[in-house]
């Protein structure tokens, strides 16, 4: 629609290129930056708790998710003052000054040497730095949940009614930046680029279009609903007339344009209720998916965990908008934001049958430990000549010298007896560890053996050994190490190391990554697209909560413990997301789209009011583009 001589054009006040407000470039480029400093923190967030406040495994896993899921409940508290009091862009400026501090405070917290008064290393203090990590993590949870629903809000703020197409790109180009930075965090070390977030914002202050907050609004909408739910109550004789909806019994008290903006709200929070159970399963990439690259075989585990999904969501974003969805559209199917949504969630939970496979292949491979009544026994013979070992009652092992049993022998009862064909022939006693894996090795005949050590004065040598992942050895080293340069020392594999390639995790990356595109990038730009003006964070907040419950129910699942079989837990959620998919699906099929500035100016003007500013000038706007399409249409025609 923007044709113009030049590429650029000012119209009342905004600047457009290419049909896109120039403004968005400083908002996109600040969103980077704010990813980049976030996801680069979060990547050594659990190295920080358990190397240097030492905590353990679970402790470090339980606050991380805990953080985790904080950054995503505070951007309802951001959107109230966004929404009620500051206004979006002066609610950005000033959290991202106390995302600032909490970085600061969080560097601070990192250095030993404040309380390292002994000077080894290592702090002497742990209290204090405890407190100080956890007042920073609550400063950056605030600044970076709080600008987050107001960051993607204020971008769609930037475009009138009719861009709705540009609109659905900004929201495309927002996800690649979020992405792209969280990418480079990886790959770059995590510099603070807090900083640079605010400066690029504050750059493009005389650009943006600000609208200004309409008062308290929350709470008017929390007086609203609850005069409404009171009014029902009193009114709950059947003698008084029903009302069309619930919300229509705050008529009596409330605007009539206040209830409406409130049922659109309402009418998609109860869409989003059965949503976090896709972020329960996406963020367990993180959890269950990394551990399970770290029982497979390859090199590349950490690139694999922390840039795959990025650099999937930077190629599957441009493909999806360009080629597969306008390719759905030319079919004449109608691949509505929902619809989308759903097939998001399906692939999610595909992406969880592909896990459940890979993990059946891995447990095929993995050893079989003993359980809590059983034990396990494996036998090392260093001894001159092949023996026969006898293990009481009836297990017969031939062993040759400097060789080993083949794998562990179980037992399902503690105390043995070990005999040894040797001359005189040995036999001894042995009382094993319950649930256990121990190893016995028979010494060497002291008239063959010597004692050896590996670096003995100025006789030493060398040897190196690939080490499989997860494998498990044992070396035995004769006494005529040095005279053969270490060729002679022999290596028993304890555990076999694992052999399922990671290579097989990319097929579950890359369905739950489609999933994403589907589920993640549709639902801000619906959740944009169906908030009232005056509501656009608080609804963008609402859509980032399903993230933070999914994060909760990830914390919940971990402490009540896992199920038996790693590979049923993973098709539990995947079935358990199919299900809820199903549910929202039938939601969906009753949810009608709204255009909200539709509705407003309708409720307007049956009230007899003025239509709004912007939709005046998104009036002249449209009036103007209309003109200047006949404009062409005429001189093609002449053409
Ligand atoms: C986990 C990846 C590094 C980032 C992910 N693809 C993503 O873009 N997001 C996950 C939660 C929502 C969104 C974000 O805003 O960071």
């Amino acid at each position: 629609k923007v044709q113009h001589s030049s590429a650029i054009k000012k119209k009342k006040g905004r600047r457009y290129c290419c049909g896109y407000p120039i403004s968005i470039f400083f908002i996109v480029v600040n969103e980077f930056c704010e990813r980049f400093s976030y996801y680069g923190m979060r990547a050594v967030l659990v190295l920080y708790f358990r190397y240097f406040l030492l905590w353990d495994d679970d402790l470090a896993t339980s606050i991380y998710h805990a953080f985790v899921a904080l950054c995503y409940l505070t951007p309802i508290l951001g959107a109230i003052i966004a929404d009620s009091w500051l206004g979006k862009f002066k609610t950005i400026i000033y959290l991202s000054i106390v995302y600032a501090i909490g970085q600061v405070t969080m560097a601070i917290s990192t250095i030993h040497d404040i309380t390292d008064a002994n000077r080894d290393g290592t702090p002497d203090n742990f209290t204090f730095h405890i407190a100080l990590s956890m007042l920073g993590l609550i400063l950056i949870a605030l600044g970076t949940g709080g600008i987050k629903p107001c960051v993607a809000a204020f971008g769609g703020d930037q475009f009138q009614e009719h861009q709705s197409r540009q609109l659905n790109t900004f929201f495309s180009v927002f996800y690649l930046c979020i992405n792209a930075g969280s990418l480079l965090s990886t790959l770059i070390t995590p510099l603070k680029s807090v900083a640079s977030t605010l400066m690029v914002f504050i750059a493009g202050s005389g650009m943006y279009v600000k609208t200004d907050p309409e008062g308290n609004i929350m709470w008017s909408v929390c007086k609203c609903i609850g005069f409404a739910i009171k009014n029902r109550f009193r009114h709950r004789s059947s003698s008084y007339p029903k009302r069309e909806h619930w919300m229509d019994w705050a008529n009596e008290k409330y605007d009539k344009l206040l209830i409406a903006q409130i049922k659109m709200v309402l009418k998609v929070l109860f869409l989003y209720i059965p949503l976090p159970m896709f972020w329960t399963l996406f963020d367990q990439k993180g959890s269950r998916w990394t551990l399970q690259a770290t029982t497979m075989s390859g090199d590349f585990v950490s690139i694999l965990i922390s840039t795959v999904n990025p650099i999937l969501i930077l190629t599957l974003v441009p493909i999806m908008d360009r080629l597969i969805f306008p390719l759905i559209q030319k079919c004449g199917l109608n691949f509505s934001p929902l619809k989308r949504m759903t097939v998001g969630m399906l692939f999610a939970a595909m992406a969880f049958v592909s896990a459940a496979l890979v993990q059946i292949e891995i447990d095929k491979t993995l050893p079989n430990f003993p359980s809590s009544s059983e034990s396990q026994l494996k036998v090392v013979n260093t001894y001159s000549t092949t023996l026969n070992v006898t293990i009481s009652p009836n297990e017969h092992l031939l062993i040759e010298s400097f060789g080993s049993s083949a794998d562990y022998v179980t037992f399902d009862h503690q105390d043995i007896t070990v005999s040894l064909n040797t001359n005189p022939v040995i036999t001894k006693a042995f009382s094993l560890i319950k649930g256990g894996r121990q190893t016995l090795i028979i010494p060497s005949d002291p008239t063959v053996m010597r004692d050896f050590v590996l670096r003995h004065g100025e006789q030493w040598c060398e040897f190196s050994r690939k080490f499989g992942f997860g494998a498990s050895y044992t070396f035995l080293i004769p006494s005529t190490v040095f005279s053969d340069d270490c060729e002679s020392i022999t290596e028993v594999e304890d555990m076999k190391p694992n052999s399922v390639h990671m290579a097989l995790q990319i097929p579950q990356y890359f369905l739950i990554t489609t999933g994403e595109v589907m589920f993640s990038v549709t639902g801000l730009q619906f959740s944009y697209s169906q908030a009232p003006k005056n509501m656009k964070s608080v609804l963008q907040a609402g859509w980032l909560c399903t993230n933070a419950v999914g994060n909760i129910i990830v914390l919940i699942v971990a402490e009540l413990g896992k199920l038996p079989k790693q590979w049923a837990e993973y098709l539990l959620f995947a079935s358990l997301l199919v299900a809820v998919s199903i549910i929202f699906s039938i939601m969906a099929y009753f949810y009608t789209y709204i255009d909200p500035a539709e509705i407003e100016a309708q409720v307007r003007k049956e009230q007899g009011l003025e239509p709004e500013e912007m939709e005046k000038e998104t009036l002249e706007m449209e009036e103007k583009d209309e003109d200047q399409k006949n404009e062409q249409g005429v001189k093609q025609t002449k053409i």
